[in-house]
């Protein structure tokens, strides 16, 4: 049982500095999500009782503005916990009880459902670190932390760009979870505000085939942060690649009809993943798959004018549009990205492992032939110059997969279309014939139970296999084109003008005005700046982001020719970020016949595309014969071919 009060008027600039909540006896047996109480600081409550209010009411000032939940004792001799809604101007004070009786029956960690929502009033932060509620107060809204000591770490099992992912159990109700531990580096608001994105994001998303953000762990006096997810014991990369694990027709029909089906979720929510492949997309031991890791996901709307970034996803899913610097996009990149699975599932091995973006995009039109004239006057920019081929090239989708089942080759072809309005979307994928011929889709808890097969296994596995090959193998193959290079980086999106957003710190996140970005345009989630430790596929255009760059070279419109000029005419004194290290390196001027080119496009405009493909190919096949020790050639790339899994 408890209670719910209106009574008082507060001006806004005195809850600023205090706040006297009253409490009047009501009934609010809706009331069924309770928040654990969060720990009660003397100097925040000065006093307890009638001060002024009318019969039958309690009383409590709070003198600090940033605290929103309290706990108290009441006349009555019941404990409470007070949460506090600011009022907005002209509005009523409100504050929500529950007694502590209820709470222990029933031990949720969410107080949301009994927020006034439509009304948007509320801000809670029980119990949450200041760090974390001046920047994003609106991610944790509703919400209260768990305590750390409330699990037991158990054991690595994942390691990401931006975190480190554990095994663990929750001692309040004994069940396995999987917590990762967000990384930050000087709490940079700047990150801060990219992690917020992905918990609001999570938030907004709840389908049995998309990761369930349970809770998160912090306390008011850590730096720490670990989001709270169900525990998954594979991930489909590292299924796919165990060995000997070949998945039948109606296996791979089952995965993919559950990704499209959180395709479709995430979609028809207005989040755009940008991020699907094998890694992100988990399983657990009775077969369910769920998308997982929204670092890089954004809102969207159909029809929104501000642009999103077209630096997102991991290359070898990377929709061409993106590759060419749309940034106007939709739903069409995912489904691009889930397109490449469904072939790769078929294929045994990556459809399009390409080691930068010019032989990505080359990778494409070589398969999915060249675009019609009007595609590339759509996509004119300084990336299409660079990317146009100079003779065309004719599809050939039907060819390379020949081998596939008619229906998955249908819809491959379907979802791997060069227009990106020809894809389709989600909910059509999964009206395909794919999904509604024979064999059908097999039901998840018939799938194998496997060992742990994450792409940290995966890792772990081929790391012990190259031990074994360690006479032949002096040192490392090129960094650059082992798989971690590909990765996708987390960026922020751009204000309708290009100029980064000079958001206060206060802003409320508003996935309408803010172009569903809501953040400050400042180095990528990544950036040494930011805290995050570096991602590993691009060059910034702007070697040392800051605060205070200018517009021009935040845009997201950035040209290729930016970066060619980085490569081509590199500044000796200019740093740049380290794409393999996540370290800052001094860019050097390398003569021209020696520099190696391992991302971005790095042609000059009217160069020749084939030519340097050539010649990039010829250096890292080159790199790898003297990383290796040998002068043969090795299997690490067939580049004519499909090429093998490396990871
Ligand atoms: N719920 C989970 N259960 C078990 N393992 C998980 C879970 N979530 C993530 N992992 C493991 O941890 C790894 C890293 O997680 P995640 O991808 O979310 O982090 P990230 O820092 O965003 O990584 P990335 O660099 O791939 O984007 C995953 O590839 C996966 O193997």
């Amino acid at each position: 049982m408890g209670c719910i009060c209106s009574k008082g008027t507060a001006p806004e600039d005195e809850i600023d500095q205090s706040s006297t909540i009253r409490e009047k006896e009501m009934n609010i047996s809706s009331v069924q999500l309770v928040a654990p109480a969060p720990s009660l600081r003397e100097d925040v409550i000065v006093k307890v009782g009638n001060v002024g209010g009318g019969i039958n009411e309690n009383a409590v000032r709070v003198l600090n503005s940033n605290v929103s939940c309290v706990s108290v004792q009441l006349e009555d001799g019941n404990k409470r916990t007070m949460i506090i809604e600011r009022p907005k101007k002209g509005q009523h004070q409100r504050c929500l009880t529950m007694d502590t009786a209820r709470r222990e029956q029933k031990p949720l960690n969410r107080i949301e459902s009994f927020l006034p929502g439509a009304e948007g009033t509320a801000e809670i932060a029980a119990g949450w670190p200041e760090w974390l509620t001046s920047v994003a107060g609106e991610a944790i809204k509703g919400w209260v932390p768990r305590r750390s000591d409330s699990f037991e770490k158990l054991e690595k099992v994942g390691q990401g760009t931006y975190s480190s992912v554990y095994k663990a159990r929750d001692l309040e109700t004994g069940k396995i979870v999987a917590l990762k531990k967000v990384r930050f580096v000087n709490m940079d608001p700047e990150s801060v505000r990219f992690m917020a994105r992905e918990i609001l994001i999570l938030r907004k998303l709840d389908h049995p085939n998309v990761m369930k953000l349970e809770f998160i762990i912090t306390s008011r006096m850590s730096d720490n942060l670990y989001l709270v997810f169900e525990y998954m014991e594979h991930d489909l990369a590292g299924l796919a690649t165990t060995p000997g694990n070949k998945l039948t027709e109606s296996q791979i029909k089952c995965y993919m009809q559950q990704l499209f089906r959180g395709l479709e979720h995430c979609h028809s929510r207005g989040v755009l993943h940008r991020d699907i492949k094998g890694s992100n997309l988990l399983i657990n031991n009775d077969g369910v798959l769920k998308i997982g890791d929204f670092g890089l996901a954004t809102f969207y709307e159909p029809n929104q004018k501000q642009p999103l970034t077209s630096r997102v996803v991991t290359l070898w899913y990377r929709a061409p549009e993106l590759l060419l610097g749309a940034t106007q996009y939709g739903v069409a990149i995912d489904m691009w990205s889930a397109g490449c699975i469904v072939a790769e599932l078929f294929a045994g091995k990556p459809i399009m492992p390409g080691r930068t973006e010019v032989e990505q995009m080359h990778k494409i039109l070589k398969l999915c032939g060249s675009p019609s004239v009007s595609y590339w006057e759509k996509n004119k920019s300084a990336h299409s110059t660079s990317f146009k081929p100079q003779h065309p090239y004719k599809r050939c989708v039907a060819e390379a997969f020949r081998t596939f089942p008619y229906t998955a080759l249908a819809l491959v072809d379907k979802l791997l279309a060069i227009e990106p309005e020809e894809r389709g979307s989600a909910a059509a994928a999964l009206r395909s014939e794919f999904f509604t011929t024979e064999p059908l889709p097999c039901d998840p808890s018939s799938l194998p139970k496997y060992y742990p097969s994450k792409e940290l296994d995966v890792k772990l596995r081929n790391e012990e296999a190259r031990r074994q090959r360690a006479d032949a193998i002096k040192g490392r193959g090129p960094e650059s084109i082992r798989r971690g290079d590909l990765k996708a980086v987390r960026t922020p999106e751009f204000s309708a003008q290009g100029q980064p957003k000079t958001t206060s710190v206060s802003h409320k996140y508003n996935a309408q005005d803010e172009g569903g970005s809501g953040f400050l345009i400042e180095p990528p989630r990544g950036a040494k700046k930011n805290g995050y430790s570096q991602p590993s596929s691009v060059v910034h255009p702007n070697a040392s982001w800051s605060k205070n760059t200018g517009s021009a070279r935040n845009n997201a419109e950035f040209s290729s020719r930016q970066r060619i000029q980085m490569h081509h005419a590199p500044d000796d004194s200019s740093k740049r970020n380290d794409r393999m290290t996540g370290k800052e390196s001094t860019m050097a001027y390398v003569p021209k016949k020696n520099r190696m080119h391992y991302s971005g496009p790095l042609m000059p405009p009217g160069g020749n595309m084939e030519d340097i493909l050539k010649e990039h190919e010829r250096q890292i096949q080159q790199a790898v014969r003297k990383a290796r020790g040998t002068n043969k050639t090795n299997d690490v790339y067939d580049l004519n071919g499909y090429g093998k899994y490396q990871r």
